[in-house]
């Protein structure tokens, strides 16, 4: 690897806080505007310092405090500076918005402000020529600090929900200490380095541990409990050494660490865009042309049957109130929250999109081997009807390059390797595997391919070791001659049962697939309470029974293996076990860092009250426009005599939004 390549990932890690703010940024960027909040409290503070004269200036309800020679002009010098300098926040938002063609809200506030600028220049000018008007100065100055007020409390909402990026960011330390003593950046570090953790300091980059020591991993994997690790095991950057200093060698760095992976997974999840989401663009779009309308209808109708400067006053506050901000904010400001809601409990989303379907979901078809059960298969008993080969070295050697959970088991059951000479191995999905051991040729083959074949075997030795439910992988030769078996078996994890009696509870039925023989799949259903399963299946069938559930309703899968990649990608949502296979986690919506399969329960129930909270935003950010603009336009006046204030229709624009951020907040899950 070249070294200024690697440097440059370094660099990116460090980079974490600024991804996290341009991730903001793009959330401010909706419409297609973008701005600095910095900036903005800037003009802010400038409009507020000019408010103020301008407010003893002006006629207000028709009052005026302060009147003297050529304050008319003072008002039109100071409103005009209001206008140009801390108004050019929505001018540009606005730009963005035509540029890509979606008028909405930065549209919607630069009409109204525009409107009341452009109005009360000409009210000071048939003024100053002895027309008596009204104008609109204190109004124009007010309704842009309240909107800039508005939209910096929204950007620090956005900001505090959407912390888990800078949480991450936070938990790498900024120096290692090298083992030779000196100190260096995190930068400087090269793979291959010899680092110093002390103790209760955190992990800086990561590498394999060179002694013992106790780690607290829960800020990276949510395993709440510390990780005692032994000499090579891995140790992640971020996490906390808790109890003796080590030392330990690096192996990954920047882009590759495992917490940087995290932290984009977590960047990708925040930036899909889901149906909710792109319905609520879609009403935001057509706010826009309703209160185009409505605002022209009621500038036309007030104007015929009242006057022009009553008229132009509705119109601005339609204008401002049809902001469609909380509408834009609803489902992102949840969704930040639910990524670090799941983050916390050993749930690593990929595709959150999938979760909204959750309310579908009937079915939860899942894997045994290695998603039930711990996969750690142990050999119970080789039975070799050969008397010149020792079938449990010819099928290690065979086994020695398969990840296959039973090629591992029979592989360390072994004694170690004499000198055999293996070549040709080929898997045979489904089956087992093929190949030749010192130039003879032999396959690992299971019991269905036993049966389907019609090879002549001993029923009665085979038949007790089924009855235990155990798995049994035959040894055959070129002529098909079974020269003897090994019987294995491995145990369901300790939560298996929680979780399979947490989905019956939620109504779900749980159906296991599984490659192993029916006898073995029928002692583990009904140890876990399964009421429905099939066994010995091709990796094909699986996606394929996926599908034939689908008709019926949506279905969760969870899955290790790689013969399980194709129903994890078919299935509504798909959930892959931690420490499954590389496949079969990147096919997955959502990985569960511990490997535990009761974890999905937990992504249910948050899932369920994400898709509750987005509801609730979206209807609330679009059923207050329904009441909010006909009123603005005037609805009530003939009848009350009530109307709304541009200034009023602002903050009932920023309450509106701050309402959805508050809900959104809201959204919390305790593991129970
Ligand atoms: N490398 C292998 N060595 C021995 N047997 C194998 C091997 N690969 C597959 N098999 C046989 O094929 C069957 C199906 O394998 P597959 O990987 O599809 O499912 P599985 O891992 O056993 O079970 P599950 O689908 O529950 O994870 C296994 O039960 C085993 O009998
Ligand atoms: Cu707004
Ligand atoms: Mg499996």
């Amino acid at each position: 690897m070249d070294m200024e390549h690697e440097n440059h990932e370094v660099h990116n890690m460090h980079n974490m806080d600024n991804m996290h703010d341009m991730d903001n940024m793009d959330m401010m960027n909706h419409g297609g505007h973008m701005m600095h909040m910095g900036d903005m409290s800037k003009k802010l503070k400038v409009a507020i310092i000019l408010m103020i004269p301008l407010l003893l200036i002006s006629p207000i309800a028709g009052f005026t405090i302060l009147k003297f020679p050529g304050s008319e002009i003072l008002q039109l010098i100071l409103g005009t500076i209001i206008f140009f300098y801390s108004g050019t926040p929505f001018f540009s938002g606005a730009k963005g918005e035509l540029k890509s063609r979606k008028p909405a809200m930065m549209m919607l506030i630069t009409m109204g402000i525009t409107v009341a600028y452009a109005y009360s220049v000409y009210a000071t000018i048939m003024s100053l020529n002895g027309h008596m008007g009204m104008n609109f100065w204190f109004e124009l100055a007010t309704l842009i600090v309240i909107m800039l007020i508005g939209h910096l409390i929204e950007m620090k909402a956005i900001m505090g929900a959407g912390d888990a990026l800078k949480d991450l960011a936070s938990l790498v330390p900024k120096k290692a200490h090298l083992k030779s003593g000196k100190d260096v950046e995190l930068s400087e570090l090269k793979v291959g380095d010899l680092l110093l953790v002390k103790e209760n300091e955190k992990i800086p980059a990561d590498g394999l541990i060179l002694s013992e020591a106790l780690v607290d991993e829960s800020m990276i994997t949510g395993e709440s409990r510390a990780v005692n690790k032994k000499t090579n095991d891995l140790v992640y950057g971020g996490s906390l050494n808790q109890n003796q200093p080590f030392e330990m060698k690096v192996t990954t760095l920047g882009k590759d660490s495992f917490l940087n992976q995290v932290a984009e997974l977590v960047k990708k999840a925040q930036a899909q865009k889901s149906n909710l989401e792109n319905m609520a663009d879609r009403v935001a779009g057509y706010l826009f042309y309703a209160a185009l309308i409505v605002g022209i209808f009621s500038l036309v109708f007030w104007t015929i049957s009242s006057n022009f400067s009553f008229a132009l006053l509705l119109a601005v506050s339609v204008f401002v109130i049809a902001c469609p901000h909380a509408l834009g904010l609803a489902v992102p400001l949840v969704v930040s929250r639910l990524t670090s809601i799941s983050a916390k409990n050993g749930l690593l989303i990929q595709n959150r999109t999938s979760l909204e379907k959750i309310n579908t979901i009937k079915y939860a078809l899942m894997d045994k081997t290695g998603t039930l059960t711990d996969g750690k298969f142990i050999v119970r008993n080789v039975i070799d009807f050969t008397d010149e080969t020792d079938i449990l070295q010819i099928m290690a050697a065979l086994e020695g390059s398969s990840t296959h959970p039973i090629a591992q088991s029979i592989v360390s059951a072994a004694k170690p390797l004499e000198n055999l000479k293996v070549e040709a191995v080929e898997n045979i999905p489904g089956v087992g595997i093929k190949g030749q051991v010192n130039q003879n040729f032999y396959q690992i083959v299971n019991y269905k391919y036993l049966r389907e074949n019609q090879l002549s075997y001993d029923e009665q030795k085979i038949a007790q070791y089924l009855d235990l439910g155990l798995t049994i992988s035959f040894l055959i030769n070129e002529q098909q001659d079974v020269l003897g078996f090994i019987a294995l078996g491995d145990s369901p994890k300790s939560d298996a049962k929680a979780f399979i009696n947490g989905l019956l509870a939620q109504g779900i039925t749980p159906v296991m697939l599984t490659g192993d023989n029916k006898e073995t799949a029928q002692k583990i259903a009904s140890a876990l309470n399964i009421p429905e399963f099939r066994a010995e299946l091709k990796p094909e069938d699986k996606a394929e029974i996926v599908k034939e559930y689908q008709k019926k309703a949506g279905v969760l899968f969870i899955g290790d293996g790689v013969n399980d990649s194709p129903a994890l990608a078919t299935a509504t949502i798909g959930f892959a076990i931690g420490a499954g296979t590389s496949v079969a986690i990147s096919t997955a919506d959502v990985v569960l860092v511990n490997s535990n399969p009761s974890d999905v329960l937990d992504m249910i129930n948050i899932s369920k009250r994400m898709l509750r909270k987005m509801k609730q935003n979206l209807w609330f950010g679009a059923g207050y426009n329904i009441i909010a603009i006909p009123v603005a336009a005037g609805i009530l006046y003939p009848f009350t005599g009530i109307y709304i204030d541009p200034l009023i229709a602002a903050v009932l624009m920023s309450i509106s939004t701050v309402i959805v951020s508050i809900n959104a907040m809201g959204l919390r899950y305790d593991k129970k």
